[in-house]
């Protein structure tokens, strides 16, 4: 095995990009996408939204600080193929436990380097994101046609529910920190380690459910909140989400949903979703928060996005009250925030904890935390409140 070996990219269309192998030898299928992060790249991998997706890095040099302990969003790597431009032969970094190339090799990743990835970024931009494959080792040796017979006969992201790969099987609790205010139920469709942080930190004790849990198991739970996560998959193929969804509403729980959460708040509210041409994936994007007029710079990683009424508020067409888009994207006017008005519910598109990206938009946690205290004040008889 050498770092020359050959390795081929091939997309859906018929475009082939040739390189050399990088990670894991072999095959892997995925929708690709680019994401434009600068930094960030394990947080990037480990990001179970990535499930079922080759992920293209624009940023050229990759795996200069190598992997470490504390990065990991999830206990493993979910992107299905990395495509990378030039991988740093060198590990630099006091934290560092080993190397980018050795871990995808770990954890049977298949990779490609040497790839222009700006030229194939412009390629999904003008065309769209496509079915693509990796080939490497002794699928290298495959024809080019038998390459691009197998990409084109993989899955369509559209239509896939994925979140039973990606979830927890098991209920798993999360201490809050310090003073407890309440217990939040986070449905695990694919949830970063740094969002259960961010909630515990706000003195949240979080209970990770499973996605398969039923709506009678978490109301007996009777936690104070409920908070929908990120993952992988199209929002449109979440039925069983969305009534979950509604039951909790129904209930009077606050909600607060990241990503696909806040694709699901969209469709449990009655609206519907659709596919981007190519999404927003990276740690740039500017996105205005109508309730303050502030420019947040933000964290993306969406394929998928809520159709809404920008212009003010409109009736829910399930019956939830006033809805209103409270976030919006200043480079492509996308659906980035919904804000319910008369039940206690919000989500963002994109993601507060940031990880990677900036920390604009950490006061969402805040904004939950103080949604959850109201909540509790308003229906804690006076006997039992502390
Ligand atoms: N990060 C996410 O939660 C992604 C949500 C959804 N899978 C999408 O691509 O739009």
């Amino acid at each position: 095995m050498s770092r020359f070996d050959p390795a081929f990219f091939v997309l859906e269309d018929g475009t082939r990009y040739t390189g050399h192998a990088y990670g894991a030898r072999g095959r892997s299928l995925g929708e690709a996408v680019f994401t434009t992060g600068m930094t960030g790249y394990q947080e990037t991998i480990t990001d179970p939204s990535y499930a079922g997706q080759i992920v293209i890095m624009t940023a050229p040099h990759i795996g200069n600080t190598g992997v470490n302990d504390e990065d990991p969003e999830s206990r493993r790597i979910w992107v299905e193929g990395f495509v990378v431009r030039d991988p740093s032969r060198v590990v630099s970094n006091y934290r560092a436990t080993g190397s980018l190339d050795d871990q995808l090799v770990t954890e049977g990743v298949v990779g490609i380097s040497g790839i222009d990835t700006r030229a194939v970024t412009l390629r999904l931009r003008d065309a769209g994101v496509m079915r693509s494959g990796i080939f490497s080792g002794a699928d290298a040796e495959l024809s080019a046609e038998e390459q691009l017979a197998i990409v084109r006969a993989g899955a369509e992201m559209t239509g896939q529910n994925l979140s039973g790969q990606v979830s927890v099987t098991e209920r798993r609790v999360v201490e809050a920190d310090g003073e407890k205010i309440g217990t939040v139920a986070v449905l695990d469709l694919g949830v970063k380690e740094s969002t259960l942080r961010y909630l515990a930190a706000r003195g949240l004790e979080v209970v990770v459910l499973p996605q398969s849990v039923t709506a009678a198991e978490l109301l007996e739970l009777k936690p104070n909140a409920l908070f929908f996560s990120n993952g992988p998959g199209d929002p449109a193929a979440s039925d069983q989400h969305v009534e979950l969804l509604r039951a909790g509403l129904r209930a009077g729980l606050p909600f607060f949903g990241i990503c696909f959460g806040n694709q699901l708040l969209g469709r449990a509210l009655g609206l519907d979703t659709y596919k981007l041409p190519f999404g927003h994936r990276g740690i740039n994007q500017p996105v205005v928060d109508k309730t303050t007029g502030k420019v947040e710079i933000t964290s993306h990683n969406h394929g998928f996005a809520v159709q809404a009424p920008l212009d003010g508020p409109f009736d829910s067409p399930a019956g939830f009250g006033r809805v209103e888009v409270s976030h919006v994207n200043l480079n492509d006017d996308v659906v980035e925030g919904l804000n319910a008005l008369d039940i206690p519910a919000f989500s963002v598109q994109y993601h507060p904890e940031a990880a990677a990206g900036p920390h604009d938009a950490n006061y969402l946690f805040d904004r939950f935390r103080d949604l959850i205290v109201v909540a509790k004040a308003f229906t804690t008889p006076e006997s039992e409140a502390k």
